[in-house]
């Protein structure tokens, strides 16, 4: 199974009017054209959390720190697993976001967060994770690869777990 990550970086107060989420406009790859958190696969002998590090400050530049693990989302394509993803929020970074060739940065308010432009599944779980709450969640596609063009057709979700 391919081991991914995500991380969205917050900043502002914990009141969903003034909390921003940075997400990216994926340009290439899995999700291309989709919103996302910055992210991407882990290399071997590296841990999740050092893979969110890393693609964090490879897609916008930004040093994260202090990574709260949110979730742990399992994707299974046509009943197979296909991708564990570990899922981080922080409020701590340094540096401003800024364009590379795979993702353009955008700070979004946390209620307007453009669930129309983004993976189907990604409405269940991601309002919670960031209203600080932790989430293990399976998610099932089915119609072959690519993932990202795969339809969603189930899910189980259990919030407020230990991570
Ligand atoms: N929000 C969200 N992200 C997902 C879902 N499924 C899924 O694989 N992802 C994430 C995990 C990874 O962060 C990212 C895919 O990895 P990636 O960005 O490295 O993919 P890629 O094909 O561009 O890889 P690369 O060749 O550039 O390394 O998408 C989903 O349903 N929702």
């Amino acid at each position: 199974m391919i081991e991914a990550t995500l991380c969205f970086p917050l900043r502002g107060h914990d009141a969903e009017i003034d909390c921003e989420v940075l997400l990216i406009e994926k340009r290439r790859g899995l999700g291309e054209g989709w919103y996302n958190g910055p992210g991407g696969k882990c290399e071997p002998g590296e841990t999740p959390r050092e893979c969110a590090i890393r693609e964090t400050r490879e897609e916008v530049g930004l040093e994260v720190t202090d990574l709260e693990k949110a979730g742990e989302l399992t994707f299974l394509l046509d009943d197979e697993g296909h991708t564990v993803c570990h899922v981080y929020r922080t409020r701590s970074f340094d540096g401003q976001p800024t364009s590379s060739e795979e993702a353009h940065p955008e700070w979004v308010s946390v209620g307007n967060v453009p669930y129309d432009q983004m993976w189907a599944d990604d409405r269940l779980w991601l309002p919670g994770v960031l209203e600080g709450k932790t989430v293990v969640g399976e998610f099932r596609f089915e119609g072959g690869e690519p993932l990202d063009e795969a339809e969603f057709v189930d899910h189980d979700l259990e919030w407020d777990v230990s991570l």
